[in-house]
């Protein structure tokens, strides 16, 4: 039996309908996450909607065979260095599965071990190069493990905490497993660090699925066309990685806030890009009762370089991340920027193919419609 309190307030997708509809299903280890994932393949199944599946980990064999069967394209994620593995390659994995297979929506089943904000920022950084929507991010809580831990403490209990706290959706499972002051006691626990996300109790994450129908209106057919190139693109991080990162390997130049250059601290990373649908030009917004809210804006032409910088100056605090491909009017030029931590960085890219301008915004309870009347000042 679920219970459920709330109810998401879904946005559409965009005006043309193409975006591809991402879910992220987060959790600790061994929370129920792979239980919930056959649940929505069977249920988009079940209305011929064509779903594919990331998986973060390799050897996760929960899947009873109906995707290891091929009838799902999946794609599986070796483990590693979270920035470089998941950040890089995430995005990557998305583009390829979306580019061969064309699929409505995509399920991404984060590994229980990951933070939550590094798969948030490889999934928007897959914004850049193609057109997608992550709408739902579906937290898992182990009922059980979570009073167990909490009273522990550590750092497995920070890692539960930060996954709830992302989430736009709270499923709080393994009901049967606790007692009803048990139960009780978790649900607060949840809610103390995430007020917002429609919270729902369950056994085996059997919820309401209708969670992740697709936006409003959205017909799953006719179906966009799979894109015939071979899509290329390695990541640029924003923050600093002790670890194997990638480095760039194609002609570009840095630039950091006309020219005052503020030098590279990660090593020098490159993208290089070949894709599709390149000129669309619209915004997703989501759900505005979510305790993180991503921004997505698909530009609609060239801008001033002054105006924008300007504006990433005086962006809130509540955003804390932004990224994006922009071209700018005055210098004729395109570069890819990052903004984390307040600082900005510009790095001049010369894509191959029809790349699209687009800027994507992190943060928590910022005023999406004034950010996206600063941006339409730009554009006009
Ligand atoms: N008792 C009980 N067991 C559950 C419930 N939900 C899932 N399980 C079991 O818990 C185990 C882990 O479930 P999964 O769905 O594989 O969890 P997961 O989050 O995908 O696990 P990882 O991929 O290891 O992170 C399985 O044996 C499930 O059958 C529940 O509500 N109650």
């Amino acid at each position: 039996m679920a219970t459920t309190d709330g109810g998401p307030n879904r946005s559409a997708n965009g005006p043309q309908g193409r975006a591809v509809t991402v879910h992220l299903l987060s959790g600790f280890l061994g929370s129920g996450k792979t239980t919930l994932l056959n649940q929505v393949v069977d249920y988009y199944k079940a209305q011929d909607i064509n779903v594919a599946v990331v998986m973060n980990e390799l050897g996760d064999v929960n899947l009873d065979g109906q995707l290891l069967g091929g009838e799902v394209p999946m794609a599986e994620m070796l483990g590693g260095c979270i920035c470089c593995t998941i950040r890089g390659d995430l995005s990557l994995e998305l583009k390829t599965l979306i580019d061969e297979h064309a699929p409505d929506v995509v399920l991404i089943e984060s590994t229980g071990a990951a933070n939550p904000m590094e798969i948030i920022d490889a999934v928007t950084e897959a914004a850049l190069l193609l057109r997608i929507d992550l709408r739902t991010i579906a937290t898992v809580v182990d009922g059980p493990e979570l009073l167990a831990r909490g009273k522990r403490g550590g750092r497995t209990f920070k890692l539960m905490q930060e996954q709830i706290r992302c989430a736009t959706d709270l499923i709080v499972n393994k009901a049967d497993k606790l007692s009803p002051e048990e139960l009780v006691e978790a649900q607060q626990l949840v809610r103390g660090l995430n007020a917002y996300a429609p919270l729902t109790v369950t056994v085996r994450s059997a919820i309401d699925l209708a969670i992740f129908d697709l936006a409003d209106g959205a017909d799953p057919k006719p179906r966009p066309e799979a894109a015939a190139g071979t899509g290329r693109a390695k990541a640029a991080g924003s923050h600093v990685c002790g670890a194997d990162c990638r480095h760039g390997e194609h002609d570009h130049a840095h630039e950091h806030g006309h020219g005052h250059d503020r030098g590279h601290e990660h090593g020098e990373h490159a993208r290089e890009s070949h894709v599709h649908d390149a000129h669309a030009h619209d915004s997703h917004a989501h759900d505005s009762h979510a305790h993180v809210m991503t921004l997505t804006h698909y530009l609609a032409g060239p801008i001033d370089s002054y105006a924008f910088e300007a504006l990433l100056n005086r962006l809130p605090q509540d955003v804390y991340r932004a990224k994006g491909i922009v071209t700018f009017s005055d210098t004729n030029s395109r570069f890819l920027f990052q903004f984390a931590y307040r600082e900005t960085e510009f790095i001049r890219i010369t894509p191959q193919g029809d790349v699209h301008d687009v800027a994507v915004f992190i943060g928590e309870h910022f005023d999406k419609d004034a950010l996206l009347a600063e941006l339409a000042g730009l554009e006009s």
